[in-house]
């Protein structure tokens, strides 16, 4: 049984690169500790191990299977109630204290969670991440480490037109109609203000600095909760923050 030494938060708007900065810091994170328990690994090896659980907000969505296609259409996902805190918060406990959950997973075509519940493990690594990740206080009173990623407005509504007509089935004027109509201003009211709630702000999304003082900065603490000495070159410099 694993027992997770460190659990990590991601926060920001829709297209900011949360996912995109988690799966960077998982792969670092993966590659440091295949390093140190096989110095020979390749990248099979690496992307077979599982030192870290990723748990994405999006997979804890409020099951809304009851309702028809074009009532799940016209919710709002991006208010805090579309969530299914309850649920999230009961399996954050388990895999904290080392046990593993059935999590959900979400179909975002049809707005649905989908029949498939996949076992997923406790690492000693836990990355929660997702637009509202630091909005329920038990949830974020669970955190080590608290970071948002910030990206300009208009930066974010490209990427995610993008994303939504290639990947989610969405027609342009719907994406367009969804954004103004609830995206933008619960960004505004429900996600942006999560900002004040984290230990450090990465602007764009994934940018190699970045990575590397988060990698550095997990590694620091995790070396000291084992009573562990850091390897030569880790400094246990301070975090970094950026300001707008
Ligand atoms: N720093 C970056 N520079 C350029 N494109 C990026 C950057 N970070 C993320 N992206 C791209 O933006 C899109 C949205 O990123 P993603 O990580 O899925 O955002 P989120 O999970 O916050 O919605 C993806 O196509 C991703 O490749
Ligand atoms: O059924 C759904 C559920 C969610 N959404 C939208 O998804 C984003 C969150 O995902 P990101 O990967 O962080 O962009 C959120 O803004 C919801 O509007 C949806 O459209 N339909």
């Amino acid at each position: 049984m694993i027992t997770p030494s460190f659990v990590l938060g991601i926060a920001g708007g829709t297209g900011a690169g949360k996912t995109t900065v988690t799966r960077e810091v998982t792969a670092a994170l993966r590659a440091d500790d295949e390093e140190c328990e096989n110095p020979s690994a390749d990248r099979d090896d690496l992307m077979a191990s599982e030192s870290v659980t990723h748990v994405p907000l999006d997979n804890y969505y409020a099951d809304r299977s009851d309702l028809s296609f074009a009532r799940r259409e016209s919710i709002n996902y991006d208010h805090p109630s579309a969530f299914d805190w309850e649920l999230l918060r009961t399996h954050l406990d388990r895999l904290c204290a080392g046990r593993a959950v059935e999590m959900p997973q979400y179909d975002f075509e049809v707005h649905a969670r989908t029949d498939e519940r996949v076992r997923v493990e406790p690492a000693d690594v836990i990355v929660v991440e997702g637009i509202l990740a630091l909005h329920d206080e038990a949830v974020t009173d669970l955190f080590d480490l608290r970071i948002y990623v910030e990206t300009d407005a208009d930066v974010r509504i490209l990427r995610r037109i993008r994303r939504d007509v290639l990947k989610r089935g969405r027609s342009l004027e719907g994406v367009i109609e969804q954004y103004l109509s609830t995206v933008k201003p619960m960004h505004e009211q429900f996600v942006e203000p999560t900002k004040k709630e984290a230990d450090l702000v990465i602007p764009e999304g994934a940018n190699a600095v970045a990575v590397d003082l988060l990698e550095a900065a997990i590694g620091t603490i995790r070396n000291r909760r084992a009573g562990r000495e850091p390897p030569a070159e880790d400094t246990g410099a301070p975090l970094v923050e950026y300001d707008d």
